[in-house]
């Protein structure tokens, strides 16, 4: 599709773009600039030039359609002009990143130590604000209407933002609205006595909601020129899967229209929502899993074309473990997108399982850093890596899973039988994680968290069994976990043997072992109780030792 680009008074765009005119001098250059700086954004491009005495119209096609016309009237003062004064960069802060005031102030602080960057700037709610906003929620479905104003999660919310824009000194007015309505739909949840998967969305929305405005207004304030935006209203189309919705295609040029429109038009750094999005049948807020601002960072990266994506932490970057389970886990300063999709699908909190793959797409470099410590290099995630001596990356903990074992009641030399395996899983709407077969049997982990937007009960559980019972022997084992050896699988006879050699040592039976095709993952699945004792035992040895 092409969008018609006016800009008033830039006949003189003619000199460079049609060869009409004489004028080799600004002011031409600005709104040449300014057409330049649209169309050189990848997936965009200048089709054709028109140019009458008075205006010129360029127009700008968009790969993914969608655009249609961007208008703008160039005047001298107005800073858009300069060729590259495009928006380069989306930096996302986390909850743990604007957590209070006086982080606010060092993330702007940080924002602006970078002055040749324009970044997008993608934010989550504030601390943990999410958590108490689900909280909240599941108390007002028994408390009744009358006592809402009584629920603790509600009163620190309020006091939390409140304190916030005060000690900012910024007026409460760019959050006093979201906290009435807040306080409204909690006595709504309590009138209706339940907490829909749809009205858990829009009830956690209020917590980006309220940190993006806040943080906006703060930036204005401080004469750093912001706007506001909630991802619902500019173009993030999801699925319908509240709690769990994903990005739909048509997101990517809405998103660009949006933001690169308002960019050329008034030039302000865009604050945008993290998290959340809108059904596109149901047209209510949506959430694309927890942590999900990583992923409208990435969506956005890809819609624009930018140069770099920066997740910006509470840790130095991608670590070799999960610090909360052992300490001395170092910073991993490279990963291709792909060990870094592995990792976070196999449950490393620091990343959204779903967030490489905009970037992927895209091709554009994810860079995790730490807001608490600016100057540690983070992690570098890119298409490709030198590979030639790495040998672990990371090793990723997922606790709490359930493991079937399923064998055939049938002889050898029988087909179709995983093909009624895996049709029972999708009938029922399952997702299988792991998987290590024979012949005649298989083992498989059921991932009970994150991937499904509702928790594994024990019906549910039953009823695989009852189904999967018609054709095989099934023992289910629960309390499982999934240690993922992050890596180069093609030194996996290395990394197996050293592995082996730890576990036996420490005592620990290897239920289940699978290598995937995507070549950077080894999973091992243990007791629960063994499984941490085997996270830094393992970290020792590939991380610490110089023994093979
Ligand atoms: N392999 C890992 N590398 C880094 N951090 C990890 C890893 N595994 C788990 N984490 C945890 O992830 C946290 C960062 O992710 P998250 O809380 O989602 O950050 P934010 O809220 O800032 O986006 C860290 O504080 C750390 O405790
Ligand atoms: N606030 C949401 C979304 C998010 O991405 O948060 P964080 O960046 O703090 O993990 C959550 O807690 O899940």
């Amino acid at each position: 599709m092409v969008a018609a680009l006016q800009i008033g008074g830039a006949e003189t765009l003619c000199p460079v773009l049609s060869r009409r005119s004489s004028y080799g001098r600004p002011p031409w250059s600005k709104s040449l600039r300014f057409a330049t700086s649209v169309a050189s954004v990848p997936g965009f491009s200048y089709s054709t030039v028109r140019s009458c005495c008075t205006t010129t119209v360029v127009k700008v096609s968009c790969e993914g359609g969608m655009v249609d016309v961007l208008e703008r009237k160039a005047t001298e003062n107005q800073s858009f002009g300069k060729a590259d004064n495009r928006l380069t960069c989306v930096m996302k802060f986390g909850g743990s990143s604007v957590a209070s005031s006086s982080r606010m102030r060092e993330v702007a602080e940080l924002i602006l130590s970078f002055p040749k960057e324009r970044p997008v700037v993608v934010l989550s709610a504030m601390g943990k604000t999410t958590n108490k906003l689900l909280l909240a929620g599941e108390k007002a479905v028994g408390c009744g209407v009358t006592n809402i104003s009584s629920i603790d999660e509600l009163s620190f919310i309020k006091e939390l933002h409140l304190r916030t824009v005060e000690e900012l000194g910024i007026d409460k007015s760019v959050i006093a609205t979201h906290l009435e309505e807040l306080e409204q739909l909690l006595k709504g949840i309590a009138m209706m006595k339940e907490l829909t998967l749809r009205t858990k969305d829009y009830l956690v929305s209020f917590g980006e909601c309220m940190s993006t405005r806040i943080f906006a207004a703060y930036l204005n304030k401080i004469g750093a020129k912001a706007r506001q935006y909630d991802a619902f209203e500019i173009g993030f189309i999801t699925t319908d899967d509240f709690t769990n919705a994903d990005i739909l295609e048509a997101t990517y040029p809405a998103v660009a229209k949006r933001l690169l429109g308002d960019w050329v038009c008034d030039p302000a750094i865009p604050i945008v929502t993290g998290f959340l999005g809108k059904g596109w049948r149901s047209c209510a807020v949506t959430t694309m899993g927890r942590g999900g601002s990583d992923l409208t960072a990435t969506t956005i990266g890809k819609a624009l074309g930018l140069r770099e994506i920066q997740v910006w932490k509470d840790v130095d970057g991608v670590l070799t473990c999960d610090p909360n389970i052992y300490s001395q886990a170092e910073p991993v300063p490279y990963l291709t997108f792909e060990e870094a999709a592995e990792l976070a699908y196999f449950g490393a909190q620091v990343l959204h399982p779903q967030s490489m793959r905009p970037a992927k797409e895209g091709d554009i470099p994810v860079r995790v850093k730490n807001s608490y410590n600016p100057n540690a290099p983070g992690t570098l995630i890119t298409r490709t890596r030198d590979m030639s001596k790495a040998v672990l990356t990371s090793i990723v903990l997922k606790r709490n899973i359930t493991m079937l074992d399923i064998v055939s009641t049938r002889m050898l030399g029988q087909y179709g039988f995983l093909a009624k395996v895996f049709s029972t899983f999708e009938d029922l709407g399952i997702s299988v994680d792991v998987v290590a077969t024979s012949e005649v049997s298989i083992s498989l982990t059921l991932d009970p968290s994150k991937l499904w937007s509702r928790e594994l009960i024990r019906q549910e559980l039953d009823h695989v069994v009852e189904e999967l019972e018609k054709i095989a022997v099934v023992n289910l084992l629960q309390h499982r976990s999934i240690i993922s050896l992050i890596g180069n699988v093609q030194k996996s006879s290395l990394i197996l043997e050293k592995a082996f050699r730890v576990l036996r040592t420490n005592g620990v039976n290897v239920q289940m072992i699978s290598q995937g095709a995507s070549k950077v993952n080894i999973s091992l699945v243990v007791n629960d109780n063994e499984a941490e004792q085997c996270v830094r035992a393992l970290h020792l040895a590939f991380f610490e030792s110089d023994l093979n």
